[in-house]
Formats: structure tokens, sequence, C-alpha cells
């Protein structure tokens, strides 16, 4: 993190809140080498919808759990879908982040990361396979702009907004439910992820 506590910046939708460059070049960085060494032990992977469609991003994760996706559904599980090993455990400077910008009393129990390259995205979901839905989901950007779009819960209009590398932001309260998608990356913005592209971590509290 930055020397001083991040700076929020107001959003016009309740609940979704966002702190731009919350991390300076040198916390991505350390953050982004944690990421990758956990990477070693649990590779990033390319899951399928339960209808088995290839996700055009590639996942692993992080923590005591991380969500899944394949053929039987979607779920929070202890281990990597490929290697059947643990997953790594979350680096302290997430958990510390979570403590001093979110303020929930329970730690993140899932990380979930996500390397997009080149043309991928994300469709418009909810994040509700979460035991409690009060708690808040924690996201932080690394490598190229996205452009993130969120709405809310039931549909109506949505709004679009670029997530850069270092910017972190969080669905809570009544943005919890709030229904969000990554519709593209700017391609190259971003010299950070080896290989190109941007990786997004997402902490949850899913049990
Ligand atoms: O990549 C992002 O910024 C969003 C990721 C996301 O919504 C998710 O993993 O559920
Ligand atoms: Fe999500």
């Amino acid at each position: 993190m930055t020397a001083d506590r991040p700076r929020e910046t107001p959003t016009g939708l309740p609940g979704f809140r966002l702190w731009p460059g919350a991390l300076d070049a040198e916390a991505q960085q350390a953050l982004l080498t944690e990421v990758l060494a956990a990477a070693q032990t649990a590779p990033f992977y390319r899951p399928v919808t339960p209808g088995g469609r290839p996700f055009s991003v590639e996942m692993t994760g992080m923590g005591p759990l991380a969500w899944v996706s394949d053929r039987a559904g979607y779920r929070y599980q202890t281990t990597h879908p490929v290697t059947d090993a643990p997953w790594p455990p979350m680096p302290q400077s997430l958990l510390d982040l979570w403590d001093v910008l979110t303020g929930w009393p329970v730690p993140p129990d899932a990380c979930l990361v996500n390397l997009y390259r080149h043309e991928a995205k994300m469709g418009l979901h909810q994040d509700k396979d979460e035991a409690d839905l009060g708690a808040p989901v924690l996201s932080v950007s690394l490598g190229d702009t996205a452009v993130f779009r969120i709405g809310p819960a039931e549909g109506g209009r949505t709004q679009s907004l670029k997530l850069a590398s270092g910017d972190v932001c969080a669905l809570t309260g009544p943005a919890r439910l709030a229904r969000h998608g990554i519709d593209r990356l700017l391609a190259g913005s971003s010299q950070l992820v080896p290989g190109g592209g941007r990786i997004n971590l997402t902490l949850r509290r899913a049990r």
C-alpha cells in the first residue's frame, strides 16, 4: 500500500467503493511477485461454465478456499481443480488491505485470481456463491486497464468505468449484489504483467 491510507473516490453508486491508485508501483510489483509465486504451485487454468463453455479468463486461487466452475457447477473448494493440492496461502498484504479498506471484522477466506490476456473479458454477473452476502467483496487490479461495467442487481442502467493497475474497489452493502463484468482491456496500457494483460484479485468471505 502507499504510506497513507488510500483515498476513496465517490462513485455515485451506493455501496460501490473505489480507491484509485490504492497500491503504488512498488506495492503493485510486490503483490504481483507474490501472486506469480503462488501460481508456480497453483497454476492458472481455464475453467468451463456448467454448460461446458471455456471462460476467456484463466483462473487460480489463494487462501483456504477459492471459487471454481466446471460441468458440476459453481462452488468454493479447498483444492486446485487440476493439481488437487490445497490453494497457496493468501499474501499478508491482501489480508491487511481487506482490514484497512473494508473494516470487516472477519478476514477473507477466499481469493480468486483472474488472468486476462488480450481479448479476455467477463460477462455481467453477480457474486452470490458466498454464504454471507453481507460481507464485502474487495477487488484489486494489476496490469492493463480494464473497462469495468456495473449496474443494479435487478437490471436497469449499467455504467462503465476504468480500473487501472493499483486501483482497488469493493462491492458492499446495497452494491453487494450489483451486476458487474469486464467489457475489455486497454491492451498495452501497463507493462506490469509479464506477457501482457491484467490480473484481478477478489477477496471474499465464502463461508
Ligand atoms: O476482473 C474484475 O475486475 C472483476 C472480476 C469479477 O467480477 C469476479 O471474479 O467475480
Ligand atoms: Fe464478480
